[in-house]
């Protein structure tokens, strides 16, 4: 049994069209590390979730980055979901010229053992890799004690985490669907909110689901 470290049910809901039955929710907060790359905030809680858990942990640490806003809010979107709310956050979009923006998530696995390298990223999204804001994610990563050319974080001292990443480019958009979470309703990728999509249809090409069709590829290999 797989725990996906969340407290967002919405996550949990996408990962078990991947992972069946293997998946179940472990409702515990890690903490975030103040860190502006998804790759540390994952690596570092899935860490901390391990040693909670006891067991094989998958953390997802997303957000959605705006190009007219330099990718804000990125790794604060949960907060800014809270405090500024999806709405307003299209009304500041709104009158930008560029309304063009990418959600992204990084999956970070940990069991306690150690993984071997692979010369070819097949844990690191290569679409992704080409993008500008996930290059600097990369390169905020190789700053801390973190092995990134592998897909896998590792240091000396700390337990080794591998990481899948997912990134989709959409347009932020007024409200639009009822479905999916948080900022769905505003994050429109082919003429179609994320919100307006089936949990099927998101899976099938967000940041989440490519993430997850790597996770659960690497997984069912071990
Ligand atoms: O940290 P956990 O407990 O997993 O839950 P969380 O919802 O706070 O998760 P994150 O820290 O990863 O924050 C991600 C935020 O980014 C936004 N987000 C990420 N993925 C999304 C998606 O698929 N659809 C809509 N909004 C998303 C949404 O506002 C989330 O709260």
């Amino acid at each position: 049994m797989l725990n996906f470290v969340t407290t967002n049910p919405g996550k949990v809901r996408e990962a078990t069209e991947y992972l069946d039955d293997d998946v179940q929710q472990f409702d515990f907060d890690y903490p975030e590390v103040q860190a502006d790359d998804l790759r540390t905030v994952a690596a570092e809680g899935a860490r901390a979730a391990y040693h909670a858990a006891g067991g094989p942990v998958i953390v997802d640490d997303a957000g959605l980055f705006i190009d007219a806003f330099d990718g804000f809010p990125g790794p604060y979107s949960s907060y800014v979901e809270d405090t500024v709310g999806v709405e307003r956050v299209w009304r500041m979009t709104e009158p930008e010229d560029d309304r063009g923006a990418a959600f992204k998530t990084v999956i970070a696995y940990c069991d306690g053992e150690g993984f071997e390298a692979t010369p070819d990223p097949d844990g690191i999204d290569r679409e992704a890799r080409r993008g500008q804001d996930l290059s600097a994610d990369a390169r905020g990563a190789a700053t801390t004690d973190e092995q990134v050319h592998d897909g896998s974080a590792k240091s000396s001292e700390t337990v080794p985490v591998k990481l899948f990443e997912g990134r989709v480019n959409g347009e932020i958009v007024a409200p639009r669907g009822e479905g999916g979470f948080g900022f769905d309703p505003i994050f429109e990728h082919d003429g179609t909110t994320f919100a307006e999509m089936s949990t099927e249809q998101k899976n099938a090409i967000s940041h989440r689901g490519r993430a997850l069709a790597k996770f659960a590829e690497w997984y069912g290999e071990r």
